[in-house]
């Protein structure tokens, strides 16, 4: 299978967009007429930078408002053809991308149109050029590749094909399936893009909000399956017009195109029996069945006040690493690595980010097969050097330099707790803290997309709807990935300012990170208490935010009064109740959260969001003082 994007999906000039499209790993670009006209080069020279970086130029696009015109316009239509093949010819590309036309003036009628094409097609073939008909959602006659098929059909020339692209077929809800019953050898060319879910004009939708597969709502999967039914064997092509990718990393954006189209088509020949495709072979993705580990890099007096704050969470030192500066910290299934080292990569974390949690290690079912799907899928191995008598875990770096472990149950892996770490120091300080429920992750909001995008094509997680959270000074966007059981749960928090609690962190910290962990308890009072005993001091909350839940749900005063108590935040929905506190903020507005589920309530407590929010500022920012 030949991997293509279009040009237009890439921020930089035009040597940029190439220089990291090649990077990435395409075969092939789609080259968009004003990348090439905004370019100030001869199109052969373009054609041969084009080969050197080793891509090919899958197509030219795109040449707007042919079919259907009356005359004097019919004439100059082909004449604009005409100059178009000469271009296409010096850069070195056979076919042409012709959009449906928005043209006043066109006429419509499906045999108009056709006979147009087989006139096109007839003067494309004399210099050895394809012509492919592409229904656009918002076109004025044609607007759906059905009817674009039957134009194509009649014109019934050799070098007149169709081209689809998931956009306009799902954004008009149209069942990819009917696309099964086109002949695959008809097809010439097939472009990809998602598109998060929302209502508007469709015109508008599709040139600013289009993104990645699997980064949005369309069924972007379906959609394939049923073009590689037709037989189809020509490139896959990414044309993605987002108004953040324009003004993005050109590198991360190819990068998550390439990552984001092997998924997908690993997915189409898992899910489509007849696929025949040639693509790198990968595990399927990973099942996690939890955190195994949370390791925070850090120093000194920071380094104490990190342990402090665990061991009034009920946290007991469980152990010294065999040769590093090592502590582990447990407490039921958790467990916190404390990494005091002074030199390698924690130790430059540090530096650079202060007290940060420099690498999480995952529960999967196979770490190998996890690795292996990992870098199939463009992400980085990361090694350590290996002192004696330790356990070589296989690992990657995640984004923004983060490092992500694989730990599991069959290759001896897990037993690096007993093997490599030593001695329990204190004992057991249990208040009743069982899991990590979930972590949060912090980013700057064009961030997000990357960061769903690699998890979702690594493990196998489902997002959930992105909800907005309100900081007195911004709003936050924050989405949740969790797999099926619940089992592991991330948020990505996304900052469009730093004057966010989120922003100021990810500013403070020198980027993305996990900025919270939540632990979860059966009973979340007695672990507040527990915690209380041991010095552990909650995030107040105000006594307006109890008012409101007593006028919101239907509370027992006693009930209440032990949430006020223990500034605990209560929320509900449909499957059960959710109970939570947080610590104060530390190192930079880093804090814990403890949750209670109970029944099998889903979300995240975002209701409360705000409130936290406001309480955690009121003491990040003196009394009386102006926000700056
Ligand atoms: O937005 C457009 O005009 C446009 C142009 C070419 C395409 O292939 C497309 O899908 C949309
Ligand atoms: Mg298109």
């Amino acid at each position: 299978m030949k991997t293509s994007i279009a040009t237009v999906s890439i921020s930089g000039n035009l040597p940029e967009k190439l220089a990291a499209i090649a990077a990435a790993g395409f075969d092939g670009i789609e080259i968009f007429e004003q990348d090439f006209i905004a370019h100030d080069g001869n199109p052969r020279d373009v054609g041969d930078l084009i080969r050197a970086m080793g891509l090919q130029i899958t197509l030219f696009q795109p040449f707007r408002d042919f079919e259907g015109l009356p005359a004097p316009l019919r004439a100059k239509a082909f004449d604009r053809a005409e100059r178009k093949f000469d271009l296409m010819q010096e850069l070195g590309t056979d076919l042409v991308l012709v959009c449906s036309s928005c043209h006043p003036a066109a006429l419509g009628g499906i045999d108009r149109a056709a006979d147009d094409f087989a006139a096109l097609g007839e003067r494309a073939a004399k210099r050895g050029l394809r012509v492919g008909y592409e229904a656009l959602a918002w076109g004025r006659h044609v607007n759906d590749h059905r009817d674009a098929w039957e134009i194509v059909r009649r014109a019934d020339h050799a070098n007149v094909g169709l081209i689809l692209d998931s956009f306009h077929t799902l954004a008009r809800k149209i069942d990819p399936d009917t696309i099964r019953r086109i002949p695959g050898d008809k097809i010439f060319f097939v472009q990809l893009a998602d598109a998060p879910q929302i209502d508007m004009d469709l015109l508008y939708w599709s040139r600013h909000f289009r993104n990645m597969p699997g980064e949005g709502d369309l069924a972007v999967t379906d959609f394939m399956r049923a073009v590689v039914a037709t037989g189809y064997a020509g490139p896959v092509s990414l044309e993605i017009f987002n108004d953040q990718f324009r003004g993005g990393s050109p590198k991360t954006i190819a990068q998550d195109g390439h990552r984001a189209l092997i998924a997908l088509m690993d997915d189409v020949k898992r899910q489509e029996p007849v696929a025949r495709l040639d693509l790198p072979v990968m595990p399927s993705r990973a099942s996690v069945a939890g955190v195994a580990f949370v390791e925070f890099a850090t120093k000194g007096d920071d380094a104490t006040t990190l342990e402090t704050l665990l061991a009034t969470m009920g946290f007991a030192r469980a152990g010294q690493h065999i040769a590093k500066k090592l502590t582990l910290w447990t407490q039921g299934d958790i467990r916190i690595v404390v990494n005091r080292e002074t030199t390698g990569y924690a130790s430059n974390a540090y530096t650079m980010h202060g007290t940060t949690v420099c690498d999480i290690g995952l529960d999967v079912d196979d770490a190998a097969a996890a690795l292996a799907r990992a870098t199939a899928l463009g992400a980085q191995p990361f090694a350590q050097p290996i002192g004696p008598g330790e356990i070589d875990i296989p690992a990657i770096r995640g984004l923004s330099g983060s490092v992500l472990h694989f730990l599991d149950q069959t290759s001896g892996l897990n037993d690096v707790w007993s093997v490599e770490f030593k001695g329990a120091v204190t004992p057991p300080q249990n208040a009743g803290l069982l899991r990590i429920d979930h972590l949060a992750q912090t980013m700057s909001y064009d961030a997000m997309l990357s960061w769903s995008l690699f998890y979702t094509t690594l493990f196998d997680m489902q997002k959930s709807p992105m909800v907005d959270v309100v900081d007195p000074d911004g709003l936050v966007r924050s989405q949740a990935l969790e797999t099926a059981d619940g089992a592991f749960r991330i948020t990505l928090n996304g900052a469009e300012t730093h004057r966010t609690m989120a922003g100021h962190f990810l500013a403070d910290s020198f980027g993305a990170s996990v900025q919270h962990i939540a632990f979860a308890s059966d009973d979340i009072f007695a672990t507040a208490d527990a915690m209380a005993q041991r010095g552990f001091q909650p995030l107040a909350m105000s006594d307006n935010y109890y008012a409101d839940l007593t006028a919101r749900f239907d509370l027992a005063p006693e009930f209440l009064a032990q949430l006020k108590r223990g500034n605990i935040l209560y929320d509900e929905d449909a499957q059960g109740v959710f109970l939570q506190f947080y610590s104060q903020p530390y190192a930079g507005g880093m804090f814990f959260e403890i949750v209670q589920r109970r029944n099998t309530y889903t979300g995240y407590g975002a209701a409360n969001a705000p409130f936290r929010i406001a309480a955690q500022k009121r003491l990040m920012r003196p009394k009386g003082m102006p926000k700056s």
